[in-house]
């Protein structure tokens, strides 16, 4: 009897210390967490962010977004994070940032390929993705040629976000050829860095036709719209019809310097972006002040295409060639037609030359 007594007095004591016991664990781990940093600034800034944004993503999906961009570059190209050392004077972004993607803001572009239309504009911004530091728009935005009204704003928002150190891209090859363009950039930004895609401009005018060919089946042959009046005899050679116009390099650049110095505008060689990519492209990122990190490696040549293609683009782990409309078999031009458009580019490409101090070989 005793002993039942002295049992029915010792449960609730017994349970009593248990509950001390399991408080004192709760608030042991409560402040190993706190302390070790598990409760950090970056989680407080989180939180912040997505009041700022309202932005209301799970905390999980977030937790896996953290990290998700530097690692997948990595792994996706082979790069080992010692590959990924910083050199002097570039931004390094990559590194600095890892596990920051919540931190991305839309800026304005610090970058820009202004041109030229059917260039290689396309090749070179989905090579340039490859670069952790590059944060780059897919679709060309017009703004400074067709939607300037819109306002900066409106320019802001289309505009990947972004992680301070890295530069923001995008390509609109009208630019280059649109008289307000030079004006509307330098009201931007003075510091904004250009590149400019050129190609032989013979062959340049026969891949435009021959993509207003594909739009528009029935257009007039190349050689009609090429001369005036229609006839090769006159050989006078239409400068208003925009195939050709484009193509005066010379003329559209002038505009260019009017507004910005030599320096903060960069020539790729369109054949040699077929012929090397990695060598152009290398240049871009030098140009851009980034480290080379896209490099040979990156590119493979593939036969059916005759054009070089990606072993792994962004977002993917398969190889991954542009499409059927880059890259395209040409219109067929009479050779006489095609050596005297090149008769008549001759002192404009010479004066080209002479403005950028590059001999293009054309
Ligand atoms: N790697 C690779 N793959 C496919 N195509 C390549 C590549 N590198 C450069 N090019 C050349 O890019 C030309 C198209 O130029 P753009 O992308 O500037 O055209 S556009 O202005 O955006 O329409 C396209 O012109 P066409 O050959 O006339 O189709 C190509 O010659």
């Amino acid at each position: 009897m005793a002993g039942s007594h002295h049992l029915q007095q010792e449960v609730p004591r017994l349970q009593q210390k248990l509950f001390f016991v399991f408080i004192f664990a709760v608030v042991c781990a409560s402040l190993y967490f706190f302390l070790s940093g598990f409760c950090d600034s970056s989680l407080m800034d989180t939180a912040k962010y997505l009041r700022q944004t309202s932005k209301l993503l799970p905390l999980t999906q977030l937790f896996q977004r953290k990290n998700a961009t530097v690692e997948k570059t990595v792994t996706d190209f082979g790069l080992s994070t010692s590959s990924l050392i910083r050199s002097p004077g570039v931004p390094g972004a990559h590194i600095d940032n890892v596990g920051k993607d919540w931190a991305a803001t839309r800026r304005l572009p610090q970058a820009i390929i202004i041109g030229v239309k059917k260039g290689g504009t396309r090749a070179l911004l989905e090579f340039l993705r490859l670069h952790p530091d590059i944060r780059a728009l897919g679709s060309e935005p017009h703004f400074f040629d067709r939607h300037y009204s819109r306002g900066l704003n409106w320019y802001r928002s289309m505009m990947p976000r972004a992680l301070e150190g890295q530069v923001v891209l995008e390509k609109t090859p009208r630019y280059f050829v649109t008289a307000e363009s030079p004006g509307r950039i330098h009201t931007m930004s003075k510091e904004v860095k250009l590149i400019v895609v050129v190609r032989d401009p013979v062959t340049r005018a026969i891949s435009d036709y021959t993509q207003i060919v594909s739009k528009t089946p029935g257009v007039p042959t190349f050689e009609t719209l090429t001369f005036r009046n229609g006839t090769e005899s006159e050989l006078e050679v239409d400068t208003l019809w925009s195939p050709i116009s484009i193509g005066l390099y010379a003329l559209h650049l002038e505009r260019w310097l009017a507004y910005f110095p030599l320096e903060q505008i960069h020539f790729v060689h369109g054949e040699r972006l077929v012929s090397d990519p990695a060598g152009e492209v290398g240049r871009v990122q030098e140009f851009l002040g980034l480290q080379k990190i896209i490099t040979d490696k990156h590119f493979y040549f593939n036969k059916t295409k005759g054009f070089p293609c990606l072993k792994k683009p962004e977002g993917s782990s398969k190889p991954h060639c542009l499409g059927q409309t880059k890259g395209r078999p040409h219109a067929n031009i009479h050779p006489q037609v095609i050596h005297r458009l090149h008769q008549f580019y001759q002192p404009h490409n010479l004066r080209f030359y002479q403005m950028t101090g590059q001999d293009f070989g054309w």
